[in-house]
């Protein structure tokens, strides 16, 4: 990839902010580098967004110690911030995934809590801070994301006080109750509040952080609920109005819908069916290996429904590609021992000689591979505990212009308010996702089509587009003059808490 030229490079006028860069360098065994594309839903959505702005994107390489020049990419200009080893370590998979990510997610596993991380994680966020403050032009507009840079919002603002600064946040806002667990929970309610405008993908998520921003930090904030894409929150920090409101993200849409029209990808979904012994029925799972998405829930479902004789395991077939996440984080560890021995199990008790009943693959798959994989699943199974948004399950509908197929979808999803036609499930009630992978399975050809159709309308008028510009508009407009203020004081006890 082509390093900018330091004599023409300029400041841009629009820098998104995120603790990735889309791409992420990788050492190879022979001690060359070469790129490739980052893991996540976040570079998914945001990449089509960013090139279409021919803005500056400031992110980590994705390896430690990584000293690189800003690089181009098309008209996208890149700017690599240096984590180093033990940063990555205290910063990255210490404060960022062992203490954020399950304080975030419902506490599936256990938040740790060190000061030693939480100050790489302030240390961490002022570099991203200081990189931002240089890469923008002035009076620019810059847009942070997500957990790992909580902070930068305020840090920003002191440096750069002529820049609109917005911050989205992909995961859940807990709910107040779990949020107080966190020993520097002030800290980061006013790191937030830095911004001019923080979005959530929920109105839920956007009402607790009200909540915490009036009992917690003092502040005058708005009544009332706050809506999707509309009737935003208020938050009046000294002079300043912060906005708060709800934007669920989402995909590229009409393009994924295009690509996978294409004769190569058909093709190549008739082919992976072959591949797989020409089952009655393929059961699809697509996500980073992360406890928060489920993949035991649905081993365990299956490997019911098979014992019960619901399910015929010389007929059907499980595909679960996991794309490595998080590889030295305890938790992950464990995690994936605990899914491969599932999946051994699974097909020791009930797979022939070459015919496994679960195929499971531990490593990236490419963009076009992944497609034909979503064209040929009967059934998608997207069953996290918790989980922001789930962009699989809008890619899964996208590529289903046959209106075939059928998503089983946890309501533990943000994706799950949007998508209210799929096979809906309580992933912490076994035998509810067993009932829902079982009508998924079975339902009559007509009512599948009835529901994809549905399924389509919703993420085609809903693409990534929608969702950056419905953001990008209330940052640069403000929205409508501030509703009326609730003071700290007058409180009501939780009633917001609820998603
Ligand atoms: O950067 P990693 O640690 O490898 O993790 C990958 C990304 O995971 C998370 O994605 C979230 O964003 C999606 C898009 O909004 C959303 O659909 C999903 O529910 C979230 O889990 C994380 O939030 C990103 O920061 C990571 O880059
Ligand atoms: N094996 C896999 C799994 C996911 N992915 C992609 O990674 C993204 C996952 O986004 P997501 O919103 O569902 O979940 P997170 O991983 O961001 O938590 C989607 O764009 C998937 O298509 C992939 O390319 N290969």
């Amino acid at each position: 990839m082509p390093v900018a030229d330091p004599t023409t490079f300029t400041e841009s006028d629009f820098v998104v902010v995120a603790n990735r860069l889309p791409v992420d360098l990788e050492r190879l065994p022979d001690g060359t580098t070469r790129w490739k594309r980052s893991p996540g839903g976040l570079v998914t959505a945001l990449e089509p967004i960013l090139r279409t702005h021919r803005g500056a994107w400031v992110g980590w390489a994705g390896i430690a110690d990584a000293d690189v020049d800003p690089l181009v990419d098309d008209d996208l200009v890149m700017h690599p911030v240096p984590l180093s080893a033990q940063e990555i370590a205290d910063y990255y998979e210490g404060f960022s995934n062992a203490t954020l990510w399950p304080l975030y997610h419902d506490v599936i596993v256990r938040p740790e809590y060190h000061r030693e991380w939480w100050n790489a994680y302030v240390e961490v966020n002022r570099r991203f801070a200081e990189a931002a403050a240089k890469a923008a032009a002035q009076g620019a507009t810059v847009w942070i994301q997500d957990y790992q840079l909580q902070l930068v919002p305020k840090m920003l603002r002191m440096l750069r006080p002529d820049l609109t600064i917005g911050f989205f946040l992909h995961i859940p806002f807990p709910p107040v109750e779990l949020f107080m667990q966190m020993p520097w929970r002030t800290e980061i309610v006013d790191g937030l509040l830095g911004a001019d405008l923080i979005g959530f993908h929920l109105p839920g998520g956007a009402q607790n952080f009200l909540y915490l921003a009036r009992r917690l930090a003092g502040h005058q904030t708005s009544r009332g609920n706050v809506g999707v894409r509309s009737k935003l929150g208020v938050v009046q920090v000294g002079f300043r109005t912060v906005r708060v409101g709800a934007f669920p993200i989402s995909i590229a849409s009409g393009e994924l819908d295009e690509q996978s029209r294409r004769k190569s990808i058909r093709d190549r979904a008739k082919q992976i069916r072959k591949e797989l012994g020409n089952p009655k029925h393929i059961m699809l799972g697509v996500d980073r290996l992360d406890y928060t998405k489920g993949i035991d829930v649905r081993l365990d479902a299956l490997h019911e429904l098979i014992a019960e004789g619901r399910v015929d395991p010389s007929q059907t077939v499980m595909v679960q590609l996991a794309t490595p996440s998080r590889e030295r984080v305890e938790s992950y560890i464990h995690m994936r021992g605990e899914i491969e021995k599932m999946v051994s199990r699974i097909n020791g008790e009930y797979a022939e000689v070459g015919r496994p009943v679960v195929h499971y693959i531990h490593r990236p798959v490419p963009r076009d591979e992944l497609i034909a994989f979503f064209v040929a699943a009967d059934v998608m199974l997207v069953t996290p505990l918790r989980d922001g948004m789930n962009l699989v399950a809008k890619e899964y509908v996208a590529c289903r212009s046959d209106l075939g197929g059928a998503l089983v979808l946890s309501e533990f999803t943000g994706a799950a308010a949007e998508l209210r036609q799929a096979f809906l499930c309580n992933p912490h009630d076994l035998e509810n996702v067993k009932d829902q992978m079982e009508a998924a399975l079975s339902q009559p050809r007509e009512d599948g089509r009835r529901h994809m159709r549905a399924l389509r309308r919703q993420v085609l008028t809903h693409d990534v587009d929608r969702w950056a510009r419905a953001f990008l508009d209330a940052l640069a407009h403000g929205g409508a003059a501030g509703p009326a203020l609730i003071a700290p004081e007058e409180t009501p006890e939780p009633e917001l808490t609820e998603r």
